[in-house]
């Protein structure tokens, strides 16, 4: 089995980091890209921020840039990814139990480990800066601590803490690819449901989700094609969606290039484009003018299938319920025939009789782990039922809406199987209508299973593990 992370190679031995003294309180440290962490770890900690948008506000707000905007990128995600393995590592090597440590103490050890675990920063300089900044926060007492916890978790490398902490992968191997790929074992054990493994193909898929993904952005149709982006961009062309380009990882910030900003572009998984241009694929016989969009918001899809329509002659509604996201969706289809609708989508009181319908219904986001680096600690496996009921009234809501003949796309960036196989399958069954092959239109796409829905993957396609499935009715 290939191991998909790049990894740090052990640490030589005798290079320990030195032992720290005590000694009073020291002015703040200069570490402009620790501390931009430091802050964005507790901002998501104690205000439920989002680590992505988070970051980049701040590091624009200081004037953060170059390498140390990168090394606070990379500590940030990184350490918001990793949680679950650092407090497992620093459970061990604390005196304390975690619950009793101060949660300000314990973003700063988990800020210090991930660089001990999972970069190439060395040993002392991991501990010294983060020893230094507690220091000067907290005070002599609370460093002591810091630096004795730090200095334990230096003795050994991931791989050897993995060996110690997760349990043997013959007895126990979710849980033990849980830990060593940072997963909550739900997360894991759903990712091994649906994929049938708990072998090889898991562990490429968990370790997957535990890489930073590079950026993909959509040329807008009719605007300007994908060669035309990547040349201006400096990316690639994407593989499989006509309007993708990737861009690598570390490309600095999207929105800033010229065509994202003047809507010409946006920012957008390949999954989430390769499901709306599927269903703009599938053959409808008679009128084709009038689709919906029923969960539009921020309206990414919307943008895609707006173009398109529009191309045509056509129009699309796009429902959202939620104001502040209407809003996005009206920015993000601007100049296009597109007309917003803030309304709950399971009775949006819109005339029935659609040739294409999208549900792209909020879900859990288990398939978009990697580019949300604290979900995966956030959600909870009790989410899934309430989500899954409103998915099921808003596919049955689609099927109302759309006239016979006409398809309906069902889509969610989950590959949880009661948010997927689940809805379906009942829908199916409640609604009597039918489920197309979607694996048609998917073209070019490989190991798209068995069918008849389509699960894209982040280790077999390198897109978010979006679902789609197709129905006629
Ligand atoms: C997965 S997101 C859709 C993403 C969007 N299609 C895109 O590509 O940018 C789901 C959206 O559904 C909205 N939503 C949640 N409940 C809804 C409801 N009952 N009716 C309509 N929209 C709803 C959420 O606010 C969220 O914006």
């Amino acid at each position: 089995m290939t191991d998909h992370r790049p990894r740090r190679p052990s640490r030589p031995r005798g290079t320990r980091p030195p032992r720290h003294r005590g000694g009073p309180a020291r002015p703040p440290v200069e570490d402009p890209a620790r501390s931009a962490a430091l802050e964005t770890l507790r901002a998501v900690r104690d205000r439920d921020a989002y680590a992505n948008l988070a970051l980049p506000a701040l590091l624009k707000q200081r004037r953060i840039s170059g390498r140390d905007a990168a090394l606070a990128t990379e500590l940030t995600y990184g350490a918001c990814r990793a949680q679950g393995l650092l407090d497992a590592v620093i459970g061990e090597c604390s005196a304390r139990p975690l619950d009793g440590i101060d949660p300000e103490l314990l973003d700063a050890l988990r800020l210090g480990a991930y660089q001990l675990l999972r970069t190439r920063i060395p040993a002392h300089a991991a501990v010294a800066s983060t020893v230094d900044i507690v220091r000067a926060e907290s005070g002599s007492r609370q460093a002591g601590f810091a630096n004795a916890v730090l200095r334990r978790i230096s003795e050994r490398d991931e791989q050897e803490w993995i060996d110690r902490l997760a349990p043997a992968r013959d007895d126990d191997p979710v849980g033990h690819l849980a830990l060593r790929y940072a997963h909550p074992r739900w997360i894991a054990q759903s990712f091994a449901d649906a994929l049938g493994s708990v072998g090889a193909e898991l562990e490429a898929a968990l370790a997957a989700d535990d890489a930073r993904p590079a950026v993909h952005l959509t040329a807008r149709p009719g605007e300007i094609s994908a060669e035309e982006l990547a040349a201006i961009t400096g990316g690639d062309e994407a593989p499989y969606s006509p309007y993708g380009v990737h861009l690598d990882s570390g490309a600095g910030d999207p929105g800033d290039l010229e065509p994202v900003r003047e809507g010409f572009a946006s920012v957008q998984d390949e999954g989430s484009q390769l499901v709306a241009v599927a269903l703009s694929r599938v053959e409808v016989q008679g009128p084709d003018l009038r689709w919906l969009d029923l969960c539009a918001g921020p309206g990414g899809k919307a943008n895609l299938l707006g173009s398109l329509v529009t191309m045509d002659g056509g129009t699309l509604d796009a429902v959202e319920q939620a104001p502040h996201r209407a809003d996005l969706v009206r920015r993000s289809t601007d100049g296009l025939s597109v007309e917003v609708h803030v309304a709950d989508g399971r009775d949006p009181g819109l005339e029935p009789g659609y040739d294409r319908v999208l549900v792209d219904a909020p879900c859990t986001g288990l398939g978009a782990l990697r580019r949300r680096p604290e979900a995966r600690w956030r959600r909870r496996p009790d989410d899934v039922a309430e989500l899954a009921k409103l998915q099921r009234e808003l596919l049955l809501s689609a099927v109302r809406l759309t006239r016979e003949g006409g398809v309906v796309a069902y889509v969610v960036c989950s590959p949880h199987l009661s948010e997927t196989e689940g809805v379906v399958s009942d829908v199916v069954r409640r609604a009597g209508v039918e489920q197309l092959d979607a694996r048609p239109y998917f073209p070019g796409v490989p190991d798209l299973g068995d069918g008849p829905a389509v699960q894209l993957w982040p280790h077999r396609h390198g897109t978010d593990a979006m679902f789609c499935a197709l129905l006629r009715v």
